[in-house]
């Protein structure tokens, strides 16, 4: 049996001595308050504090979007990357989409977690935001990322990880840019539909997105070159650090050159497309003056291609001169070149300046002098390789019982992809695209061989045995007929060349070109 006074005494004991253990903590407590500073006291309780909670092995990293005035970076590159990362068990999620971007996008709400695994590390994203404290809404909600993981991924998560997330950002925005076009002439709306001004352009360009389709894909070029203008691309964009240190401008120049129809224009729309630079299409032929050039070059962006088409024909106007205007106000071939070189050195970074000409032959030797133009691009008449480029691209199919034909006539024959292409698109129907491509090389062949035969020199001896022939006949009119009818012949046959050359390529009118 238990003894109940002898319980009761117990108890009253312990509750005697717990009271007078708490009394004595207080007082020691105050006289901690009262004889301790406060900051000394607030670290001895976190010391006692720290020496008995468990060891966490978590790590959190802050990610604030701010880093004072400026955006960081860090988070913003979390912001798109984690957008890849969303899974289907996401309760919300924000949707958007600006007139720079091609794709609506979402991105994680407050609160949401998101895992991501790098390696062997895994780690969770949260999203925080914490609403202003002023009533009056002046100041704006905090927002912030909190990346946990365990802790002895510290170094490969900062070092590895985040880069990672920052590369991995950049890639996805520029996936998602929208390529703009900007020219003087266009007929630009608001910049919802991405229309729009600006580009640092104040007004000066207009713009609109280049839904150009061209990429390296499709391009129907010879390989080898595809492969030296990309790499020469890569290599551009990934040398800034090299430019610097040889304190050369970050700047690079192509001419294109070849016949009309074989892919110039397209080339620059897959350069854009390629590496995500807007291009900048500069007419020169309607400026008048070379401090007019300087403004507009001025007013372009980085990380664009400018671009000046048929430059033998627009520097024909170099002796343009309005009225009674001094020489230094004119536009000239030197204050083109003298401004681009100046423009090389001066300002703007990851620019690309592109001319273009059907005839390199009439171009002037300034613009030809080696280091002008980085590297001289020639476009040519369709080859075997180029021909099957296209007809994998227009057909899907990479072979045919009519290809060894049309190989074997192909390389004699002057065909730009431009006809090659109108041609493929006749029909879906392999097997009469094809014949249609094969009448047309042989067509080619033919008129190449009637132009050839009509301009072969005859003999002197052939010339005066026809000419005592024709006489003969009719005393001379014979023989001027038949050189009336040559030159005929001639004539319409290179009007049918250039006229078929024109058929089905895009309005060369201005602005029309992309
Ligand atoms: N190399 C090519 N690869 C694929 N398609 C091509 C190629 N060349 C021409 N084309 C087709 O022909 C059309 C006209 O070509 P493009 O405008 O690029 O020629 P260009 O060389 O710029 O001509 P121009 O000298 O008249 O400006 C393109 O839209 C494309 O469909
Ligand atoms: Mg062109």
């Amino acid at each position: 049996m238990y003894d109940i006074s002898k319980v009761q005494n117990t108890a009253s004991t312990l509750f005697s001595a717990y009271a007078s253990l708490a009394a004595s903590m207080m007082l020691v407590r105050t006289m901690a308050n009262d004889l301790i500073p406060k900051s000394l006291l607030t670290y001895i309780q976190s010391a006692i504090s720290y020496l008995f909670t468990p060891l966490s092995t978590q790590l959190t990293i802050i990610v604030d979007e701010q880093c004072g005035m400026t955006r960081n970076q860090v988070y913003e590159a979390a912001e798109i990357y984690l957008r890849t990362k969303i899974g289907p068990n996401a309760d919300k999620v924000r949707a958007h989409k600006t007139p720079k971007q091609k794709n609506i996008n979402v991105s994680i709400e407050k609160d949401e977690e998101i895992t991501d695994v790098y390696g062997v590390v895994q780690m969770k994203w949260r999203l925080v935001s914490v609403e202003p404290q002023d009533r009056h809404g002046y100041t704006p909600e905090k927002r912030f990322f909190e990346l946990s993981f365990n802790k002895k991924f510290k170094e490969s998560v900062l070092n590895e990880y985040l880069p990672f997330v920052l590369t991995k950002a950049k890639e996805i925005q520029d996936n998602d840019r929208a390529v703009k076009l900007y020219t003087r002439d266009c007929p630009c709306g608001s910049d919802d539909d991405g229309y729009g001004y600006g580009g640092g352009g104040g007004g000066v360009w207009g713009s609109i997105n280049l839904d150009h389709p061209a990429t390296f894909d499709t391009l129907a070029m010879e390989p080898e070159m595809k492969k030296m203008i990309i790499e020469d691309l890569d290599r551009f964009v990934k040398r800034r650090d090299f430019y610097k240190k040889v304190g050369k401008a970050w700047k690079r120049g192509y001419l294109l050159y070849g016949p009309p129809g074989t892919g110039k224009s397209s080339l620059i729309a897959a350069m854009a497309n390629y590496l995500k630079f807007d291009i900048y299409d500069l007419e020169l032929t309607s400026l008048y003056s070379n401090s007019e050039l300087r403004r507009i070059l001025i007013s372009t962006s980085n990380r664009s291609i400018i671009v000046i088409e048929d430059i033998d024909c627009s520097v024909e106007m170099h002796d343009r001169n309005l009225g009674h205007q001094p020489s230094d106000t004119k536009i000239t071939l030197s204050g083109l070149l003298n401004f681009i070189d100046g423009l090389w050195s001066n300002c703007g970074d990851e620019r690309i300046i592109v001319f273009t000409t059907n005839h390199k032959e009439k171009l002037d030797p300034a613009l030809l002098r080696p280091g002008r133009m980085d590297m001289h691009i020639h476009m040519s008449y369709c080859t075997n390789q180029s021909f099957k480029i296209l007809a994998f691209n227009y057909l899907g199919v990479s072979d045919h019982r009519l290809f060894g034909e049309i190989e074997g006539l192909i390389k004699n024959v002057e065909v730009t992809p431009a006809e090659v292409a109108e041609e493929l698109m006749r029909s879906e129907d392999a097997e009469v695209v094809l014949e249609g491509v094969l009448n047309l090389l042989k067509r080619k062949a033919d008129e190449a061989n009637e132009i050839k035969e009509e301009k072969s020199p005859s003999t002197p001896e052939d010339d005066e045995k026809e000419e005592i022939e024709d006489k003969k006949v009719d005393g001379g009119e014979i023989q001027e007929a038949k050189r009336l009818r040559t030159e005929v012949l001639v004539h319409t046959l290179r009007n049918q060349r250039r006229g078929r050359m024109r058929i089905g390529r895009p309005n060369r009118g201005r602005g029309g070109r992309w």
